[in-house]
């Protein structure tokens, strides 16, 4: 197991961040770690880091003890924190090469972890001078200069416009291939866009852990798509398999379809037809919303 945690506790003085949470990450998994907010989701990667300690029960990382071994740990671990604290004075080569020095990197690994996250145009910035997209780049190149087997992102793409959005997911995904990623995020579509598996934390206790593939309704979709004006819901209706049109809202539409066919390329195709832009376009999971709203509810 890349992460393992059992009967973990922790409180802030009379205040319970956790209660007995326990879970097990395999190699090369992404996780979503789902809760609204003060769940304890950034109170559990803090403990995962070493950087606070658990008051009861046991994690490890990589086979590492938390308590016990915090130099392996550190070295198993990457970790991109809430609100990804850089230097802007600092350039984005000199903060790698501080990072690496920090910890203990090789230098050879700046170059590589540069092109990695796709870095290059901006590496010769101060940061600055950087987007938000691009500052998240520079917090996952920092983070994984060591190479790490787990990485933990928490809420990596808070702030971001929609577009360095999909970049980071697209990134995140790629890391995922070699990586165990455990991502914190109150953002359902983040888990659906990215995970293989969620875990849904609740005021400290975990409510559930499931795979993504066993949430989704095999015959059932829901598309979500927003266009640049009005449309007739009859026409929508006329969609291959539609079963429920709904106008959630200005010029945003959830789409219904009775198929396990993927029916994202045909709302583009309608949209094109009828002289529409598509604003946004993505796939939503009935079951994961309902999943959450029905376990995070008061
Ligand atoms: N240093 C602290 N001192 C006291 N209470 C704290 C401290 N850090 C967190 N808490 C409390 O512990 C609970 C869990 O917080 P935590 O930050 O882990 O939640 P979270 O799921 O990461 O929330 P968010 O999504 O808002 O970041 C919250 O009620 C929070 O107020």
């Amino acid at each position: 197991m890349s992460l393992s945690v059992q009967q973990l506790e922790k409180s802030y003085g009379s205040q319970k961040a956790l209660h007995n949470v326990s879970f097990e990450i395999a190699k090369g998994e992404i996780v979503g770690f789902l809760g609204p907010n003060g769940a304890g989701k950034s109170t559990l990667m803090k403990i995962l880091t070493t950087y606070l300690p658990a008051d009861s029960g046991s994690a490890t990382v990589n086979q590492h003890d938390v308590q016990k071994e915090q130099r392996a740990v550190q070295r198993s671990i990457g970790y991109l924190p809430e609100n990804n604290p850089l230097y802007p004075e600092m350039y984005v080569r000199e903060y790698l090469q501080f990072n690496a020095e920090v910890y203990g990197a090789s230098r050879d690994r700046i170059q590589l972890v540069i092109e990695q996250t796709g870095l290059q145009p901006e590496a010769h910035k101060k940061i600055g001078q950087l987007s938000k997209g691009y500052k998240q780049r520079v917090g996952l190149a920092a983070a994984l200069l060591h190479d790490p087997e787990v990485l933990l992102l928490d809420e990596p793409t808070t702030g971001l416009d929609p577009n360095q959005l999909q970049e980071i997911r697209k990134l995140i995904r790629e890391i995922g291939k070699e990586k165990t990623i455990l991502l914190s995020t109150h953002i359902m579509k983040e888990v659906e866009a990215v995970c293989d598996r969620v875990l849904v934390l609740n005021k400290g206790r975990l409510v559930a852990d499931k795979k993504l593939a066993d949430l989704r309704d095999k015959d059932e979709q829901i598309i979500e798509v927003e266009f640049d004006y009005r449309v007739e819901e009859v026409l929508l209706q006329k969609l291959p398999h539609a079963r429920e049109v709904r106008n959630t809202g200005g010029f945003v539409y959830e789409i219904v379809f009775s198929t396990q066919q993927d029916m994202r390329p045909a709302v583009f195709d309608f949209a094109h037809d009828n002289r529409l832009k598509t604003l946004q376009l993505s796939r939503k999971n009935k079951n994961l919303e309902s999943l959450f709203s029905e376990l995070t509810q008061a």
